[in-house]
């Protein structure tokens, strides 16, 4: 018989499914778009029926192919953003649409809190408060919704409303958990002063599931799941892990040092650091499936988060939809520098700076959609470098091979070799594989007792972009970026009053 296993990789922009066969060859990928409403610019939420309603179709396809194939699922992983909130009641039914990840209504909390107090937090649980954590979004469920707070019984992340919608279950995982800021990196439970901080009982922790290693069988697929997705009733789910910790999994980048930077909605620049140590001072530090290592991470919603806004507002009014790739290409019809305009990536807003916006800046007649396209791919990437600096000096250990580039946008060419001549270091790009599919997907393999050594990546030395020519003027752009950048601090602190 042939076996196979399903990965899931729920992200804010798409939901994806693949399945692998037991050696992780991949088999097949489906993907859709994810339901996401913008309540308000500030408020970012999800319909969750929408959402599992996207991911049981894009597993229904899946599964039909298997099907028609001949091959038999012997057991399914899901991943997915990391913090927002999916709160549900005692029959795993929502309480209120999902707060995304993206979500920035509570920034005030954050900039509310007592340094001290948050200092002497991140050294247990290695996260700063901000503003999309779970933490946080109850924080401003007490002071805005208590009812709402009352009625709930699980606070769950975007892949634990997956697994609870395929096997009735409410569990979490260490990784996902250690990525919302509300674990004590050393003893491996919920830390109770993070309620303390945020200035929430902390009877809320029951709140928080319990807590079961990414590669735990968790529960088994339900019939009325197996009748909506096609998956076997009793196919075994794994408790899997957040999709920043599934992507550097899939592409093999897990060694001390290994650097991932992943091009999804989000911009995560992180590196992996041993788990006994202090964690370095960045955004979150996440533990991974292996207990040695945890991934250090410097996280903003300013990545494809920006081409997805530009794209929309371009389809919006061209005859035709301008989609991500189209955006790139434009931008690669003009040269490096964007004839000197420059974009600050913040749709989304920014963590360290509270009232952040995107900003544009230096426009003149000749300016166009080209030359805006271009300054938005390159001041997403000039952020990234922005914080890969940031982890370079964070105490963390940071590894000389090439970098690993991972999400949507790293399957660009164009963009791959911009991101090399920005951040001035060689990169390692992706041809089609689902990376955070496959993460999970191989966690769900050891799950299920399957041997997983020949799911071993041997990083291919043909997919390495080094530095070229641009780096010169991309050397000037960041002294130009990082100026504005300071510089508009106090004009977003002073908008934000
Ligand atoms: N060919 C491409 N060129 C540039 N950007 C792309 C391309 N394909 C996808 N993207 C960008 O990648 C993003 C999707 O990446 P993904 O990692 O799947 O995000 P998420 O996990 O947030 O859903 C989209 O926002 C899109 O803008
Ligand atoms: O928690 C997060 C960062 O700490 C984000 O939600 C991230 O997981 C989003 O991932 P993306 O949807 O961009 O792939």
């Amino acid at each position: 018989m042939k076996h196979c296993l399903i990965g899931i990789d729920v992200g804010l922009t798409a939901a994806k499914a693949a399945a692998f066969d037991e050696n992780g060859r991949e088999l097949r990928t489906v993907s859709a778009a994810n339901p996401r409403v913008a309540v308000a610019a500030d408020r970012q939420e999800i319909d969750m029926a929408a959402l599992w309603e996207v991911v049981a179709g894009v597993l229904s396809d899946l599964t039909a192919w298997l099907d028609a194939e001949g091959w038999t699922v012997r057991g399914v992983g899901a991943t997915g953003h990391g913090n927002g909130l999916y709160l549900v009641d005692d029959a795993l039914r929502p309480v209120r649409p999902a707060f995304a990840s993206t979500d920035s209504r509570s920034e005030r909390i954050v900039a509310g809190l007592d340094a001290e107090e948050v200092e002497r937090v991140r050294r247990v649980t290695g996260s700063v408060p901000w503003a999309g954590q779970p933490g946080v979004l109850l924080r401003w469920l007490q002071d805005n919704e208590p009812d709402t707070l009352a009625r709930a019984r699980w606070a769950l992340s975007c892949k634990d409303w997956i697994v609870a919608c395929l096997t009735a279950t409410a569990s979490a995982d260490y990784s996902d958990a250690s990525a919302c800021g509300v674990v004590n990196l050393a003893e491996r439970t919920y830390e109770p002063a993070v309620f303390d901080l945020l200035g929430l009982p902390r009877t809320l922790r029951s709140l928080l599931p319990p807590l079961s290693r990414s590669d735990e069988v968790v529960g088994r697929v339900t019939g009325p799941a197996a009748s909506l997705t096609g998956l076997p009733e009793g196919t075994p789910v794994v408790a899997g892990c957040m999709d920043c910790i599934a992507s550097p999994i899939g592409a093999g980048s897990t060694a001390p040092g290994d650097v991932t930077v992943i091009v999804g909605t989000w911009a995560i620049n992180s590196v992996v650091v041993p788990a006994d140590s202090e964690p370095p001072r960045v955004t979150l530090n996440a533990l991974l499936p292996d207990p040695r290592y945890m991934l250090a991470q410097e996280v903003a919603p300013t990545s494809a988060a920006s081409v997805e806004w530009f794209s929309s507002l371009m389809s919006s009014v061209a005859v035709d939809a301008v989609s991500p790739r189209d955006l790139l290409h434009a931008a690669s019809t003009v040269p490096a520098g964007a004839e000197g305009l420059l974009f600050l990536p913040f749709v989304h807003g920014a963590p360290e700076h509270l009232g952040a916006s995107g900003t544009l800046l230096g426009v003149k007649d000749k300016h166009g959609y080209r030359e805006i396209a271009r300054a938005v791919a390159e001041g997403i990437t000039q952020y990234h470098r922005v914080q890969l600096d940031k982890v370079r000096v964070s105490g963390a250990n940071v590894s000389s091979e090439p970098w690993t580039l991972a999400g949507g946008g790293a399957k660009n060419p164009f963009w791959a070799q911009m991101f090399a001549d920005i951040i001035g270091h060689p990169v390692r790009r992706q041809l089609g594989t689902e990376l955070g599919a496959r993460g999970v997907a191989s966690l769900a393999a050891a799950g299920v007792g399957i041997d997983t050594a020949s799911w071993r990546v041997d990083p291919d030395p043909a997919l390495v972009v080094s530095p070229g020519e641009e780096r010169a003027v991309y050397r000037v752009q960041a002294d130009r970026f990082d100026r504005t950048l300071a510089a508009m601090g106090a004009v977003w602190t002073e908008a934000a009053r």
